[in-house]
């Protein structure tokens, strides 16, 4: 089997996340292996019937700067290592415009049909408004409104597909990596846009008028960006101001169709140690742009199984829980009570102690969930405590940064517990199918390297593998700055209800024996499944039956 391709992506992780000391040592060694899919690339593509080895790693080389420009890198900014000596470049032609008109491939006019008919009234009309929008040059403003599971991805990935079969370049962005999995040549709104970590008011995005993103953007006829609720309005009112200035016309986006999207009912934007009023005023509503933005509505739940007269209920019940600002609320009868962890864990993944259950649709169609980072940790050991097999341990390796001291010189002034505790929040995301959140399942453990297979999202069943990898965490929190040498991994038996918004899994644990704290998560938790019967729950105890619920009123539509 030829893994040149895979090996490619391994080889600029290392360059881009590893440092390492001698790279052309590393390419000179494997470079025939990281090439070994070319030598055919090269005979069809090119027309050379017997390539050299040394055309091979000449045009390896070219595609590794390839993608190291994806990531924002070059070969230039790695000294030793060689660069290509041909220029392998079909044609003049944008990268980035390329890759966006390869998403139109032939027959994908009768695959958008397809969809159209699949379409609901609702989802028609959204359909119907934002292509007229588009093919008459209209430019208008968007947000597709829907609750949890009434199909927008459906209804973006539709007029992508329709749009694209047609010519027009469609650029499609989510505010989290995992949401930007779930769309058809989705990226996350901060690379596409150039959007830094802590924006302020008066950001522009860092684009440059002769760019490959400027032109893209002025052949772009239609920007969709999902999850935008949970995006601080900074964000996209940057990408409005950038958009106007680069296209150099004074209308919002610079006059391209924007279909913005989510649920307000789902969780805000994450504003550290932020006040209600400050979480509210960082959303879209409260923007000037919102008064530009036309609502689209869309109604019927499509992820519940309508077959199930308690599904149908359910979905009443959901909008209720999104909606309602009581705080304690009563769950329906039908949702599994447990008793305890262990009793949960066994309901969500029956037969975890019996070798070779975890099959990668085992894995991928149950999950537990919970509010809390220590909850989710607690959930995770011990579920690894109940997986069979045997147990391997790797260490991190921290390091904390002192500017121009050295790590032997700095005695006890940071002390050695502190090391081991930050669980960074912001790693990095990641390309082809990763980013902070993809589930995936370890296939093969290595001393530097790991093999796993990617479980959801566009790229499922892919195989990958991952590097150790240094970080340097960006949180504030902790008290001096620090690197951390690691497989960019951990378990995710369970995970928080904010990374699983966008997911639809068929068997939902929650735990809530400590409850929701912030707006919209009890209801983002309990729509993640496709049938009200698969949902379990911990509660805080066995005699309550309620559990708190948060919900502010003032920022729903
Ligand atoms: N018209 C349709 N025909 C068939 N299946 C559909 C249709 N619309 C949506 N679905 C399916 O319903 C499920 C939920 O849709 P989708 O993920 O697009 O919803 P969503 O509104 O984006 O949800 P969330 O806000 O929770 O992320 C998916 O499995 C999707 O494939």
């Amino acid at each position: 089997m030829k893994i040149g391709y895979q090996l490619r992506k391994l080889f600029c992780l290392i360059l881009t996340d590893c440092n390492p000391t001698q790279p052309d040592v590393l390419w000179e060694k494997h470079a025939l292996q990281i090439c070994d899919d070319l030598p055919h690339r090269l005979r069809m593509s090119f027309s050379i019937p017997n390539p050299t080895d040394g055309e091979v790693c000449d045009y390896g080389l070219f595609l590794l700067n390839e993608y190291l420009v994806g990531l924002g890198k070059s070969l230039t900014d790695y000294p030793q290592m060689p660069l290509p000596t041909r220029d392998w470049q079909q044609s003049g032609n944008n990268r980035l415009i390329l890759e966006h008109e390869a998403l139109a491939y032939e027959g994908l006019d009768v695959v958008a049909d397809q969809k159209i008919s699949q379409l609901n009234v609702e989802q028609l009309h959204a359909d119907t408004e934002v292509t007229d929008s588009v093919l008459n040059n209209s430019g208008k403003i968007f947000f597709l409104n829907g609750l949890a599971g009434t199909g927008k991805i459906f209804v973006y990935n539709t007029i992508a597909d329709s749009m694209r079969s047609k010519g027009h370049i469609v650029i499609m962005v989510a505010s989290s990596g995992i949401a930007s999995l779930l769309l058809t040549g989705g990226r996350t709104a901060h690379s596409t846009f150039k959007i830094t970590l802590n924006v302020l008011d008066d950001f522009v995005c860092d684009i440059g008028k002769k760019s490959f993103k400027a032109e893209l953007f002025k052949r772009g006829k239609l920007i969709v960006w999902d999850e935008v609720p949970m995006q601080h309005r900074y964000c996209v009112e940057a990408v409005d101001r950038s958009l106007q200035d680069l296209l150099g016309i004074k209308k919002p986006f610079g006059g391209i169709t924007v279909v913005l999207g989510g649920d307000f009912k789902q969780t805000l934007p994450i504003i550290p140690k932020g006040t209600r009023e400050q979480i509210v005023c960082a959303s879209l509503i409260k923007s000037q742009l919102w008064q530009e933005v036309e609502v689209l509505t869309l109604v019927q739940n499509m992820r519940l199984t309508s077959d199930d007269e308690g599904n149908i209920k359910f979905a009443d019940y959901l909008i209720e829980i999104g909606t309602n600002p009581e705080e304690i609320i009563e769950l329906p009868l039908e949702i599994t009570r447990c008793k305890n962890s262990e009793e949960l864990l066994f309901k969500v993944y029956p037969k975890l102690n019996v070798e070779r259950t975890a099959t990668p649709d085992y894995l991928r169609d149950q999950t537990i969930l919970s509010a809390h980072n220590d909850d989710v940790s607690d959930f995770n050991a011990l579920a690894i405590h109940h997986f069979p097999g045997e147990m391997h341990e790797f260490f991190g390796a921290d390091q904390a940064i002192e500017d121009d001291i050295r790590m032997e010189d700095r005695g006890n002034r940071i002390a050695n517990e502190n090391m081991q505790a930050p669980d960074p929040p912001s790693l990095p995301p990641f390309k082809d199918g990763l980013c902070n959140g993809t589930r995936l399942m370890m296939e093969q453990l290595g001393v530097r390297v790991i093999e796993v297979r990617i479980l959801t999202g566009s790229h499922v069943n892919d195989r990958v593998f991952i590097p150790r990898i240094t970080l340097q965490p960006t949180d504030s929190e902790i008290p001096f700055k620090m690197s951390s040498r690691q497989f960019p991994v951990r378990l995710a038996f369970a995970m928080t209800i904010n990374k699983s918004q966008g997911q639809s899994v068929k068997i939902v644990g929650i735990d809530l024996q400590n409850p929701v704290f912030s707006h919209g998560q009890l209801y983002v938790a309990l729509s993640r499944c496709t049938s009200l019967r698969n949902i379990s729950v911990l509660l805080s105890s066995e005699e309550n039956e309620t559990t708190t619920n948060v919900v502010y009123p003032e920022i729903l539509l």
